[in-house]
């Protein structure tokens, strides 16, 4: 029996449209949803297994990705939205009503700042771009999953194609300790 390890990777990877210009996120709250808009295609799209991140019932795994935080407008009901954790590197704006995480920008002196993580499967559209790789996976462990399921569980991933790593994926990593190793003089800036 293959493991659940969210909806929108169990059944096929999502197809992206090359005329995907952005879309609108909206909570799972029936009454007042809140909606939050974003400006054109997502990057970095990507399975999580960290316990912060917003998870669909059942599922092991989250599914994000992030924008410029200068193309993320919360449109609608943003009254319902509080900061889930203010001493977090992510300010998840979650939905008080339904728990749904909306928007995450980072504003603190890091690699990522500027950048706001979302949940592309709220959008009402469909297009975005895929994810492509997962990270945090041994993390699923906290949540948890029993270890003896770990090399299942890797092995999906995959087969999947979403190339499983206990951090973020090489390019990523990469990323975060050039900014690192600039800001500390290791490289000239
Ligand atoms: N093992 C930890 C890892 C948490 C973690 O570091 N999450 C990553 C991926 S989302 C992160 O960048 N966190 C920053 C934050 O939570 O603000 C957990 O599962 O809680
Ligand atoms: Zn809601
Ligand atoms: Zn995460």
């Amino acid at each position: 029996m293959p493991e659940k390890l969210h909806p929108k990777i169990d059944n096929g990877l999502p197809r992206e449209s090359a005329s995907f210009a952005g879309g609108t996120l909206v909570c799972a709250c029936t009454s007042k949803p809140v909606k939050v808009k974003v400006k054109g295609q997502i990057a970095h799209n990507h399975a999580c297994g960290c316990t912060k991140c917003w998870k669909p019932d059942g599922a092991i795994f989250s599914v994000v990705a992030v924008a410029g935080t200068g193309d993320v407008t919360v449109v609608e009901n943003g009254d319902k939205l509080k900061v889930v954790d203010p001493s977090a590197l992510i300010q998840r704006h979650a939905c008080t009503g339904c728990g749904v995480h909306m928007h995450g920008p980072v504003e603190r002196d890091h690699p990522f700042k500027g950048l706001s993580f979302i949940h592309p499967e709220r959008f009402e559209e469909d297009g975005w771009s895929p994810p492509g790789f997962t990270a945090f996976v041994s993390s699923i462990i906290e949540s948890g999953v029993d270890p003896s399921r770990m090399d299942g569980i890797r092995a999906q991933l995959k087969s999947i194609g979403l190339e499983p790593y206990d951090c973020l994926n090489p390019g990523l990593m990469d990323y975060i300790a050039t900014w690192t190793a600039k800001k500390s003089g290791a490289l000239p800036a």
